[in-house]
């Protein structure tokens, strides 16, 4: 080890639509929503993460938030590199240090972004003194996140559900055999119970109650067999324009999802029907594996698993696999050096 080296300090990164998060001596150290706030007088960025999730829904026209990557692309090039390099800065060992140490960095990228998008991350690393910065795609992270050999002979299909995007891949030998990506994940999910609420209960509901119902009763299917009580959801009625409530079963939540859900399962067969037929045995013994937070959605792997007729497995804490085998890839530099991509 050179000196040099005793001064570089690792991470990994997750670059999520929904969610960033970072790993730095084996431990998560950043996991927050994938936002901004803006000053739209001084052009400023107020605040990141978390903080600036809190002003969503809630600003006044002097802020903005702004969510820089949305549908699994960077939407706003500028505002992604303000926010990864504050939350770089932030993070409590770097903080302490005498100036910004030189970082080996492994960020995984939804598989979906093209060369330009790709350069403009890697370029953003740099300049948050990245010196040596490797990409890594989605599902790959996710693979090694869920704990699978992805260097072996063998097929593995993996669907991570996330905010912007679910995107479906069958790996094996280190590489991504067939993959799809649709634009049908957690954000969309979100967006059809605003649009239940307003259609059905004449209720103006923001993105964040929104989100809220869906974590709390969201579910898959309308015959669960543990269901989740009740909600009382709060918001404004559409015609009167005063505030009301109303509560909203588990069933009226899966009514309505069931039309994006079916995309996703749609997609999941079609990535079935063009997967070799060696690999296709072995999915077909080993079955599908789930992560990304969309995936912890209610009767959804039982779903999945009615419809392509297999087994089913939520990775082990979903919302981190990915982050999870970004952290094992940089680690594992020399071993996973064939998928990272310099
Ligand atoms: N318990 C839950 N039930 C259903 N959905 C959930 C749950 N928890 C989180 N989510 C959803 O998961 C999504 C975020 O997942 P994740 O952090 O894996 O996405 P991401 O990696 O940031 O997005 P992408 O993969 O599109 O870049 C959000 O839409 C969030 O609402």
């Amino acid at each position: 080890m050179g000196f040099f080296d005793f001064m570089t300090e690792e991470i990994a990164i997750d670059l999520g639509t929904a969610n960033t998060l970072i790993i730095h001596l084996d431990k998560v150290v950043v996991d927050s929503p994938s936002i901004v706030a803006r000053d739209r007088v001084s052009g400023k960025i107020i605040a990141v993460g978390r903080e600036a999730n809190m002003m969503q829904g809630k600003t006044h026209e002097n802020i903005k938030t702004i969510r820089p990557l949305k549908d699994g692309v960077i939407a706003d090039f500028d505002a992604s590199e303000k926010m990864i390099s504050m939350f770089i800065k932030n993070i409590p060992a770097l903080k302490k240090k005498w100036f910004p140490p030189a970082l080996r960095m492994v960020i995984c990228i939804p598989s979906g972004i093209t060369e330009v998008e790709m350069r403009a991350v890697r370029e953003s690393a740099e300049r948050v003194n990245g010196k040596e910065v490797y990409l890594i795609h989605e599902p790959m992270a996710a693979a090694i996140g869920i704990g699978l050999d992805i260097m072996q002979p063998k097929g593995n299909m993996i669907v991570d559900i996330g905010g912007g995007t679910t995107e479906i891949a069958v790996i094996a030998l280190g590489g991504i055999v067939c993959d799809k990506s649709v634009k049908i994940a957690g954000d969309v999910f979100t967006n059809d119970i605003i649009y239940y609420m307003r259609t059905q209960h004449n209720l103006y509901v923001g993105e964040s109650t929104a989100e809220a119902i869906k974590i709390e009763i969201g579910s898959a299917t309308e015959d669960l067999k543990s269901p989740p009580d009740d909600k009382s959801i709060q918001g404004r009625d559409l015609l009167t324009g005063k505030p009301k409530q109303v509560h909203v079963s588990y069933r009226e939540i899966a009514k309505a999802l069931d039309k994006s859900i079916l995309r996703v399962e749609d997609a999941v067969m079609e990535t079935l029907s063009q997967t070799p037929p060696e690999l296709a045995a072995d999915i077909y013994n080993t079955g599908i594996y789930l992560a990304g937070g969309g995936s912890m959605l209610r009767g959804l792997d039982r779903r999945l698993s009615q419809k392509t007729d297999l087994p089913v497995y939520i990775a082990e804490d979903p919302l981190r696999a990915v982050v999870r085998g970004t952290g094992i890839a940089l680690k594992n530099l020399e071993r996973y050096k064939s998928i990272l991509i310099k």
